[in-house]
């Protein structure tokens, strides 16, 4: 068992995105606590298969963020689920889960699952419209930050910015909100100076599109966040 409590920078392989096996290679030994696979559209058993295999050259813990019901497989160390809290429609909120228990319920080993209560908050991004979210103020962010913890006590609160920068305020105000449930951050972190940014109050930082983008200062948020 990995203790994710340790854990404070994570990267998120993309499995519908191509990467070398020198790249990938580099990402997995890098010194990051976990490899994230996952990723809005394209995400099928095929890529996720191939992903998972690739990284299991390596000794790096490896996570499955799951997209879709098509895709679960076992064999990862970890399952972090998704709950959109701010989309309007309910299945990304808990429809797609309960169909999933429904199913699988019987054979899932619940200690490998964790459950991320999502707070989509770039319109812009793909994840957004996907998920048919709602554009939120900073109260209602802080606010669904409290229901995760509070009412929800899932383990994970996601501030999801995917594609761009977010505002290190509103994860400040976040974090003083959170004593149990961790904050994760991700979002437009392409340079090492924005991970320790996002790092002073988030639990975990999320590099995802610096991967593909730009590996080399990618690879530099490593220890921007470790030390
Ligand atoms: C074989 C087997 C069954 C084994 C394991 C058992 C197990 C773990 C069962 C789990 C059961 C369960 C409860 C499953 C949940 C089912 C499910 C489909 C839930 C829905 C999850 C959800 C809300 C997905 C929505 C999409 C989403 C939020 C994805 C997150 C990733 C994300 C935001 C990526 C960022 O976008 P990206 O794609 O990178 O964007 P760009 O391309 O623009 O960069
Ligand atoms: O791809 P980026 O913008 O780094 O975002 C990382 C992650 O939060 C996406 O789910
Ligand atoms: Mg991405």
């Amino acid at each position: 068992m990995y203790d994710i409590h340790k854990w404070n920078h994570v990267f998120k392989l993309d499995p519908n995105k191509e990467i070398s096996d020198d790249s990938l290679e580099k990402v997995c030994e890098s010194g990051t606590d976990a490899i994230v696979v996952g990723g809005t559209d394209g995400v099928t058993l095929d890529n996720v298969l191939q992903i998972l295999a690739r990284v299991r050259r390596h000794s790096v813990p490896c996570v499955l963020e799951i997209s879709n019901t098509e895709s679960l497989t076992p064999g990862f160390d970890y399952y972090f689920i998704p709950s959109v809290l701010n989309s309007q429609d309910k299945k990304w909120f808990m429809d797609l889960h309960h169909q999933a228990v429904k199913e699988y319920g019987d054979i899932m080993n619940w200690d490998e699952i964790f459950m991320e209560g999502y707070c989509m908050v770039n319109p812009e991004s793909k994840a957004f419209q996907y998920t048919h979210s709602t554009s939120l103020k900073d109260e209602d962010v802080i606010a669904y930050a409290q229901m995760t913890e509070k009412m929800f006590r899932f383990p994970f609160f996601y501030l999801e910015y995917s594609g761009t920068y977010g505002d290190p305020k509103l994860v400040e105000r976040v974090k003083q909100k959170l004593d149990q449930t961790l904050l994760i951050y991700g979002g437009g972190i392409y340079k090492a100076k924005q991970a320790k940014e996002m790092a002073q109050f988030a639990d975990i930082v999320v590099v995802g599109n610096a991967i593909y983008e730009d590996l080399s200062n990618a690879l530099k948020t490593v220890k921007a966040v470790k030390n």
